[in-house]
C-alpha cells in the first residue's frame, strides 16, 4: 500500500477512511497474507495526523475524526496479515504510529529523515494506546524519555533505540521489505496469527473497552482554547519555516 497524498501524506479524515477501506479489502482477500506500507511522496512517509482536522472545527467533527483514528489503529494493530513498514521518509507522530503498529520496520538510512512521537512538542499528549504501542516496541524507559521530550529521532538513532528494526540504503528498501515479508510468510499463518494476537490482545482490548471515553477525552482536550492556540501557533511555525 503506497501512500500518495501530497505534499506530506498527512492523515486527514479522507486519507484514514480510504486507508481503512483498503486494509479491510486486503484483510478479506484470502490470497493476501501480507502488506508492505510505503510512501509515493518523496522524503515523507507520513507527517502524522492532519492538524487542520483538529483545529477550528466542531466538537462533532473532532469526535468523528478521533473515531476514525482509533479505527485505523485497531484494524492495523489487530491485522491477521504480516505488516511491514518500509519507511522512506520522515514520519512524525501519527506517521510514526503507523510504522510502530506494523510487525516490522525498515527505514532508509538518510540522516535527514526523522521519526518519533513528537506530540509533546505541539503541546498535545499522545493518548494511552499510542504510548502502549510505543512501549511494546522500545520498552518503558526509552518510551518514557522519548515521549516526554517529544523527540524526533534520526534514522540511525531510531535504529539504536529499537524504534526501527533495520536501516537500508534507499535503493535496497523494496528488495529488503520483500525479503522480510517472505521470511515472515514462511511460517504457518495460524501459528503466527495466534502468537501476534497473544502479544497484542491486552493493548487492543484496552482501547476497545474505553473507546467512547477516549473519544470524549480527546474532544474535551483538543477543544480547549489553550490547546487550539498551541496548534495554531505550530501551524504558523510550519508555514514560517518555508519563507
Ligand atoms: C489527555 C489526552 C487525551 C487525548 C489525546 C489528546 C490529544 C492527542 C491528539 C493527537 C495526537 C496527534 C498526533 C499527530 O500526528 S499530530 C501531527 C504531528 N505532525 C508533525 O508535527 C509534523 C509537522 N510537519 C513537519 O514537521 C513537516 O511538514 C515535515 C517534516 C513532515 C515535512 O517538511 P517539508 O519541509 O517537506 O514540508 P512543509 O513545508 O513543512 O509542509 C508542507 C505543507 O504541509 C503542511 N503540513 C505539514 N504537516 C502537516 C500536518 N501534520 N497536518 C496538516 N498540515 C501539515 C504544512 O503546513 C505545509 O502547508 P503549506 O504551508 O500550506 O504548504
Amino acid at each position: 500500500m503506497k501512500f500518495k497524498s501530497p505534499p506530506v501524506n498527512s492523515l486527514s479524515l479522507d486519507f484514514i477512511t480510504e486507508f481503512c477501506i483498503g486494509l479491510e479489502k486486503l484483510e478479506n482477500n484470502r490470497e493476501c497474507r501480507g502488506v508492505i506500507f510505503t510512501s509515493a511522496v518523496p522524503n515523507i512517509f507520513s507527517s502524522g495526523l492532519d492538524i487542520t482536522e483538529m483545529c477550528g472545527k466542531s466538537m462533532e467533527h473532532y469526535a468523528e475524526f478521533w473515531r476514525a483514528v482509533q479505527e485505523m489503529w485497531l484494524r492495523l494493530y489487530g491485522s491477521n496479515m504480516v505488516t511491514v513498514a518500509a519507511v522512506n521518509g520522515s514520519s512524525p507522530a501519527g506517521g510514526c504510529l503507523i510504522a510502530l503498529t506494523c510487525d516490522y520496520r525498515i527505514m532508509v538510512e538518510n540522516p535527514k529523515f526523522v521519526i518519533g512521537l513528537n506530540e509533546a512538542q505541539l503541546g498535545i499528549v499522545a493518548p494511552f494506546w499510542f504510548k502502549d504501542t510505543f512501549v511494546n516496541t522500545v520498552g518503558h524507559r526509552v518510551a518514557e524519555r522519548s515521549l516526554q521530550l517529544g523527540s524526533l529521532h534520526s534514522a540511525s538513532e531510531a535504529h539504536r533505540l529499537g524504534l526501527v528494526d533495520e536501516l537500508v540504503p534507499e535503493v535496497k528498501l523494496q528488495e529488503k521489505a520483500a525479503a522480510v515479508m517472505a521470511q515472515w510468510l514462511a511460517l504457518p499463518d495460524h501459528a503466527r496469527q495466534l502468537t501476534k494476537s497473544m502479544m497484542r490482545k491486552a493493548v487492543l482490548d484496552r482501547l476497545v473497552a474505553h473507546r467512547e471515553e477516549d473519544v470524549q477525552n480527546f474532544v474535551n482536550f483538543i477543544s480547549k482554547e489553550s490547546i487550539q492556540k498551541s496548534l495554531r501557533m505550530y501551524m504558523e511555525m510550519l508555514k514560517k519555516k518555508k519563507r
